[in-house]
């Protein structure tokens, strides 16, 4: 599930209620893009803050769903929803923000972290690759190879290092979600913040390849 509440300042908070970890079951998938559209049909609402309950984030795809056929929606055309928004939604990071959790935040236009906040896309470890938009929003913001590094070790990085690299705008010792909620206000009623183009990568000459 996701519970929609407003808040000062023109904005709406959707939070992430599926314990121990906020993990993207169907009700949570089905409860985003409820919520999110509750959030941009409000002339009212002027952005949206997104974190998960319990002070944890999201630990990602609900691995107790693996056993059977997917079902709900999709992860992808929900985050492609979170980009295409036109109102700033920004991510409270705090706890953990893993696999889809962390891809999940990559879909919102700006990032702030709790400092002992951990993020990664240990998917790798699971057999399955970030294709939830993993594959394509991280290289955008942070680079080719340190997207790589990432992607194939599937290593959690802390907040400083996520600031470092330049995965979330900010980071806080304080309530994240009200570090969020004040970006968002000062953000509400510009246009929403998009991630550069991929980088092409050239290969100058590429020899053929044979079987023999
Ligand atoms: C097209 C789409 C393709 C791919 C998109 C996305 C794929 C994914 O997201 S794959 C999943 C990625 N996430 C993970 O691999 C996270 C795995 N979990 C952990 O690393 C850790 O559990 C944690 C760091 C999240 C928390 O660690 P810790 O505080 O030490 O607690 P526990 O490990 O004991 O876990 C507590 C509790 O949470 C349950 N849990 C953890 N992660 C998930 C999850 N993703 N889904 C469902 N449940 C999860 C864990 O089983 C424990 O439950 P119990 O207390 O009932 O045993």
């Amino acid at each position: 599930m996701a519970r929609y509440t407003r808040i000062p300042g023109s904005l709406a908070l959707i939070t992430l209620t599926n314990p121990p970890v906020n993990a993207l079951s169907v009700a949570v998938r089905q409860g985003i893009i409820d919520t999110m559209s509750r959030a941009l049909s409000d002339p009212e609402v002027k952005g949206v803050v997104l974190c998960g309950e319990n002070r944890k984030f999201c630990g990602g795809a609900d691995i107790r769903e693996f056993a059977g056929p997917m079902k709900g929606p999709h992860l992808v055309p929900t985050f492609d929803s979170i980009e295409a928004a036109e109102k700033p939604v920004v991510a409270a990071i705090e706890g953990v923000a893993l696999g889809g959790g962390l891809e999940l935040a990559l879909a919102c236009h700006y990032r702030i972290a709790h400092v002992k906040a951990r993020l990664g896309l240990p998917e790798v470890t699971l057999g399955l690759l970030p294709a939830a938009g993993g594959t394509q929003r991280l290289p955008r913001l942070i680079g080719v190879p340190a997207a790589l590094d990432l992607i194939t070790t599937g290593r959690h990085v802390s907040a400083q290092e996520a600031l470092k690299l330049g995965i979330v705008d900010r980071v806080t010792d304080g309530d994240a979600r009200e570090v969020a909620a004040e970006l968002a206000r000062s953000v509400s009623g510009q246009a929403s913040r998009t991630l550069p183009p991929l980088p092409v990568l050239r290969v100058a000459h590429l020899s053929p390849f044979r079987l023999n």
